[in-house]
């Protein structure tokens, strides 16, 4: 069987093997603090062992609820904001149909999921009240903590319409809650209205959760095989076992990342030539971001399609401030193959490419980029994966959380915390006068009256 890839060998211009292998023992003792439980955030290690040690109870009760669901409902809303929706969001969003929402019902074989409480705008909220009048609709609201703001608003609104469409019995049978197993704010109005309930593991953090119930519930319901999914981080897991950085392509990928920092590399792009991948670009951007983004350190995550952004972006990445290294996520075979064919009239001048495959063009745009890149001193990494499937997203992002959390480590940073995640929030309670926020609203509105 094919397995996700690491290769570096486009950046041997800006590292060598001596600088990596420099890595060596600090990679080892990053391995046994991450092993042992005895590095910084040691209480959110469960996603660690996740693969092979999952409930097995809560799994199959997510097989039995997503069947309920694609039997009763023609859409699933999603309610979650970063953690709470972005893995199940990539993964969907990378597996299924482009344009699933337009394909002839006939070929829509499960629920269509639409994501609500990632954002505080009424026109996005009112635009997607607007598309599922008339249909029927189930709601898994997820939310860790249970307090955040952008989910608590939209689920308000939203269980206010099941509520209206199917009266208040029917709409809490339609509710499925992603929580805390003990406390909370939504533990306990899912315990008073009996909603039908999953864990967010304690030891699991909102952007290590995509394989708990937090993603696996949405992604089955969307038809993906959460089995296999789990397979893939299973056999991730296995591969990504040896605490020496030159048999773990996760500890070399995350030694290459903090040699490039420390030389002055301190924006990462990832760069996908898949339209599909947008938002496994965006759940990786969390990841890195929200792990490595404090004490004044950290590589910041950004993100590209190419060739698209070649049009837009290109002329930054060619020639802007050289501070950045890019990682291209390169899918192998599309499944999917368009051939261009010879025209009598050769007017757009492509009879070039007649008997030459979508897929070879792309892989030959991939190319000629990373030697122009690779010319305009970005240092360029690659990450293959042999197709999109279940198997390979399970494996890519077991692969992208092993490597997020050595490199944190690496940094001398707790990946697993996110505590500059507080200040936006506490402002804006204060200032919309939240109670207990009394003293901040006075003196941010004096700051900001000026
Ligand atoms: O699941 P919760 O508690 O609503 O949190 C959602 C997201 O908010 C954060 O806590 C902070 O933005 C993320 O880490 C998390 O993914």
């Amino acid at each position: 069987m094919k397995r996700v890839t690491f290769d570096w060998s486009n950046a041997k211009d800006y590292i060598n093997l001596q600088e990596i292998q420099a890595y060596s023992e600090k990679v080892e003792k990053c391995h046994a603090e991450l092993h042992e439980g005895t590095g910084q955030g040691n209480d959110f290690l469960g996603w660690l062992e996740l693969p092979q040690k999952y409930n097995q109870e809560e799994f199959n009760r997510i097989l039995k609820e997503a069947k309920r669901i694609q039997e009763n409902s023609d859409i699933l809303i999603v309610v979650g904001i970063g953690g709470s929706y972005l893995g199940a969001r990539a993964v969907i969003e990378s597996l299924q149909h482009t344009f699933y929402s337009l394909l002839p019902k006939e070929k829509r074989t499960a629920p269509q999921i639409l994501y609500l409480g990632n954002n505080i705008s009424s026109r996005y909220i009112n635009d997607l009240l607007d598309v599922i009048i008339d249909r029927d609709v189930s709601v898994n609201v997820i939310s860790k903590s249970g307090t955040t703001t952008e989910p608590a608003i939209a689920f308000r609104i939203i269980k206010d319409w099941l509520e209206n469409k199917y009266g208040k019995e029917i709409a809490k049978s339609r509710i499925y809650a992603t929580t805390d197993q003990q406390k909370g704010a939504l533990k306990q109005l899912a315990n008073e209205e009996g909603y039908e309930t999953f864990v967010v593991p304690d030891d699991v953090g909102g952007r290590y959760s995509v394989l708990t119930a937090v993603g696996l519930l949405p992604i089955a319901v969307s038809g993906i095989n959460i089995e296999e999914l789990m397979q893939g981080a299973k056999d991730a897991y296995a591969d990504l076992l040896a605490p020496n950085l030159m048999k773990n392509d996760a500890y070399l990928y995350a030694a290459i990342r903090n040699t490039l920092y420390n030389k002055g590399k301190t924006i990462e792009v990832f760069a996908s030539y898949e339209p599909s991948l947008t938002y496994i670009s965006e759940w990786w951007k969390q990841l890195f971001g929200e792990s490595e983004g404090k004490d004044g350190k950290g590589i910041f995550p950004a993100a590209v399609n190419f060739t698209t952004d070649l049009h837009s972006m290109g002329q930054y990445v060619q020639d802007g401030l050289r501070n950045l290294f890019e990682t291209v996520v390169y899918v192998e075979t599309s499944n999917r193959e368009i051939v261009i064919e010879a025209k009598e009239q050769d007017a757009d001048e492509l009879n070039y490419l007649a008997g030459k495959s979508l897929d070879f063009i792309n892989y030959k745009a991939l190319q000629g980029t990373m030697l122009a890149h690779t010319d305009g001193h970005v240092p360029n990494l690659t990450i293959m994966i042999p197709e999109l499937s279940p198997y390979y997203i399970g494996y890519l992002l077991y692969f992208y959380q092993k490597t997020c959390a050595i490199s944190g480590y690496l940094l001398g940073v707790n990946p697993f915390d996110q505590p500059g995640v507080e200040a936006y929030k506490k402002n804006m309670f204060a200032l919309l006068g939240k109670p207990g926020y009394e003293d901040r609203k006075a003196e941010l509105e004096k700051r900001l009256k000026g």
